[in-house]
């Protein structure tokens, strides 16, 4: 793997050969795995995943991958191992599956709030770790992600993990302490936009449109809107004002949106959301 990397491969080369174990087959596993193959940078049949829940085995059998319900076997069989448990399985897991670890094995994990040195002390001295917030849309391809690497884990593993998650979406390095905001940004942030979604589709049956298309326009207005703040690099206080005429419709519906606090309700959501990364992060 490593020498691959240092020849300056092109991303499908390096990962072309990679072994992807998943430790937890559940929604994020999924959508990464689902990702990775559709890609093309990973095969079906070099991810192995483990569960104790057979209908998210079967998900990812269906996807072409090996399933195994032994935590241990995705260690032994895997260059690469992703921890998508939930964080407070993150400790017992580690603990599981350390005496067999490789010191070749990279760990990656997506756990909201555990943070790199707790991962590092549940595995021999040495392994190599990448904490990583990734979200949802990656099963679409429109992932958000933000990776760290760990006291031991090289450039070559983060461009890796970058490379892969690049392949669902966008990937950015950043230092482990902007974690738990990312994760309340990004990482939970599909759920405020599906919640919008619903209600601005709720506003449109209310005025009398069909629900099928008002969950339509509702949705495609969100993806069009964020595809112009990504797409033309304008602040979106600008785009916004492109959308209010004077006197018009637009501006009706923002004095409204301001007078119910929906700026401070959004900023107030990304802050409990960090805090309760954090405090996932304290619990052991
Ligand atoms: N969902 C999201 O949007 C995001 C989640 N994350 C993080 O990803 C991680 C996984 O989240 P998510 O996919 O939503 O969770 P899920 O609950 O969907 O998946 C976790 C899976 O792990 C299984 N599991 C429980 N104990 C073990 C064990 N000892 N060994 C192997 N598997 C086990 C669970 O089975 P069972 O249900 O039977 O317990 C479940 O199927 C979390 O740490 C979360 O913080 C990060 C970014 C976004
Ligand atoms: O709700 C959670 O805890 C996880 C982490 C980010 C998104 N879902």
């Amino acid at each position: 793997m490593s020498t691959q990397m240092a020849t300056g491969l092109s991303k499908s080369a390096i990962t072309e050969n990679i072994m992807v174990g998943f430790i937890g087959a559940g929604r994020m596993a999924q959508a990464m795995a689902k990702g990775f193959i559709s890609s093309g940078l990973v095969r079906a049949g070099n991810i192995t995943a483990s569960d104790n829940n057979q209908q998210c085995l079967q998900i990812l059998q269906d996807l072409g991958a090996n399933t195994t319900r032994k935590n241990q076997e995705v260690v032994t069989k895997s260059d690469l191992v992703v921890l998508a448990v939930k964080p407070h399985i993150v400790q017992p897991v580690l603990r599981e599956v350390a005496p067999i670890v490789k010191s070749d094995t990279l760990f990656v994990s997506i756990a909201a709030g555990v943070t790199i040195e707790s991962i590092e002390s549940n595995l021999p001295a040495g392994t190599r770790v990448v904490r990583v917030m990734p979200n949802t849309p990656a099963l679409v391809s429109a992932g958000a992600s933000v990776l760290t690497k760990g006291t031991t884990a090289s450039d070559t593993d983060s461009e890796l993990v970058k490379a892969l998650l690049s392949s669902i979406g966008i990937c950015e390095e950043g230092s482990e302490s902007y974690l738990d905001a990312v994760t309340g940004l990004s990482g939970s942030g599909p759920a405020y936009a599906f919640v919008a979604i619903e209600a601005m589709a709720d506003g449109g049956v209310k005025q009398g449109l069909p629900r099928e298309l008002a969950l339509k326009l509702a949705a495609q207005t969100l993806l069009g809107a964020a595809k112009m703040v990504l797409e033309t690099g304008k602040h979106p206080g600008q785009l916004k004002d492109e959308v209010c005429s004077p006197g018009g419709t637009t501006i009706e519906a923002i004095a409204s949106l301001e007078k119910s606090g929906f700026r401070g309700a959004l900023i107030d959501a990304v802050e409990v959301a960090t805090l309760r990364a954090h405090a996932l992060g304290a619990k052991k």
